[in-house]
């Protein structure tokens, strides 16, 4: 059986989600108006969709997997499950009003807001006991205030620069914390090649989040070292034909490195050297 996969055709998860997929091996689009992929030599076949709709496609069946953005999986009420978090298209989801006017969530009993998630929103001021209308547009929701249209909105902030320009502030804790995910449908039977599809998405998160590094080391400084250095199992020690030294190699995280590499020296060990890894499974 062919495994179906949708992706963003658009906006902001599209480009990254694409490389991602190219990343593993797969056959992507080289046209943006292109709406179906066939990666025959996988058994794949992609299906470009807007984001929104993917929680809806995967949640009834119809695909196996999608990449969607977390906040437009709970907004959809969609039966469809997280598998893995991919590292893009982190957000937040918040209120705004103009500056000055909302202190706290319960500032808006009473208020129309505008959003282009009324799922979220109209949940999360219910489970408040917070009573205010919710009216449902398609974007630029930044400008409804100014328009008369609404008293506040709810959107998703990235930089702040688009709420800033409108002459908006957030306020209230965060209705949530997103990010582009990979979902399937709660409980259903995935086609086999899901498997080497998970294994090849994890193993391009750890590629991008580890580097490999390599050092020779004096052996009597070796349980400090390892213990900087543990590896993914264990790292490997490799003799050298310096008498009384070894050669030590173990993926660390990308994130610290140079500061591991300042430690690592400080200790003794030298010709350290680091290196991308470009695909891996563990
Ligand atoms: N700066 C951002 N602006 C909008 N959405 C973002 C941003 N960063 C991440 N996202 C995520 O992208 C998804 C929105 O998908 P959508 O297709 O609506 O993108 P978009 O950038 O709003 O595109 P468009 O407005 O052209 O339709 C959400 O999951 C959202 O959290
Ligand atoms: O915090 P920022 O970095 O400014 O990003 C957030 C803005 O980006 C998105 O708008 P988008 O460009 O998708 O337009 P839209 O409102 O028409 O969807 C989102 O709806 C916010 O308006
Ligand atoms: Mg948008």
């Amino acid at each position: 059986m062919t495994l179906k996969i949708a992706l963003p055709n658009k906006g902001s998860l599209s480009q990254s989600a694409t490389e991602m997929l190219r990343e593993s091996g797969y056959r992507q689009r080289d046209d943006a108006k292109q709406l179906t992929v066939a990666d025959v030599e996988n058994d794949v076949e992609f299906f470009y969709l807007r984001p929104r709709d993917i929680a809806l496609y995967v949640g009834e069946g119809t695909l196996d997997a999608g990449v969607t953005g977390r906040d437009l999986l709970r907004d959809s009420g969609a039966k469809a499950d997280e598998v893995l978090t991919l590292g893009f298209g982190a957000s937040t989801f918040r209120f705004a009003g103009p500056r000055g006017r909302y202190t706290e969530v319960a500032d808006l009993a009473g208020a129309r807001i505008a959003t282009s998630y009324t799922g979220i929103v109209r949940s999360f001021l219910e489970e408040r006991g917070i009573e205010a209308s919710v009216t449902r547009l398609d974007g630029a929701v930044e400008t409804s205030i100014q328009l008369g249209v609404a008293d506040a909105i709810a959107d998703v902030v990235e930089t702040g620069t688009t709420l800033r320009q409108a002459g908006l502030e957030v306020f209230g804790e965060p209705l949530l914390r997103s990010e582009a995910v990979l979902i399937t449908r709660a409980g259903a039977d995935v086609p086999d090649a899901f498997g080497v599809f998970l294994r090849r998405l994890q193993g391009v998160l750890v590629a991008r989040g580890y580097v490999m590094m390599d050092y020779d080391i004096a052996e009597e400084h070796l349980p400090t070292a390892t213990r900087l250095t543990p590896g993914i199992e264990s790292p490997t020690i490799a003799p050298l034909d310096r008498e009384g030294w070894v050669a030590v190699r173990a993926m660390v995280p990308r994130d610290g490195s140079q500061r591991l590499m300042d430690e690592l020296y400080d200790l003794g060990a030298r010709g350290i050297l680091l290196t991308d890894i470009h695909a891996c499974r563990l």
